[in-house]
């Protein structure tokens, strides 16, 4: 992936939630969801150039879409979340060392999303 410089709106965003967190990212993943064909399957965001227990700062635009968490070792353990417009949602600790996340697939959903991850990159 070809990375590019923060444009005026992304730094907006960005600065208003490094303020409240208090907190300083240094890069951001977008992703478009077209509609509700479009997913994002289980996975822990655990690449190694985000560091041991990584905080990510992820913001949700437009359709409102369904974000699933399950523990990597109890498999009992589930979490569902709605993000909603103009959500923020905080991972950090051990999230992403036991847990893995999820944006399903639905026929509900008709309208596009928008997500952006914040991250610490080193
Ligand atoms: O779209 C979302 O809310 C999640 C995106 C995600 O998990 C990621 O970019 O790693
Ligand atoms: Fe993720």
């Amino acid at each position: 992936m070809q990375p590019h410089p923060f444009n005026d709106d992304l730094l907006l965003i960005k600065s208003k939630i490094e303020s409240h967190l208090k907190v300083k990212f240094t890069s951001c993943l977008a992703n478009l969801y077209r509609d509700g064909n479009d997913s994002n399957g289980w996975h822990a965001d655990n690449e190694k150039d985000l560091g041991k227990n990584p905080i990510i700062a992820s913001v949700s635009f437009g359709a409102e879409r369904v974000f699933n968490l399950k523990h990597k070792g109890d498999k009992s353990l589930k979490a569902k979340l709605n993000l909603q417009h103009g959500s923020l949602l905080l991972m950090q600790g051990s999230t992403q060392d036991n847990w893995l996340h999820q944006i399903p697939k639905t026929k509900k959903i008709t309208e596009k999303r928008i997500n952006l991850t914040f991250r610490i990159i080193a």
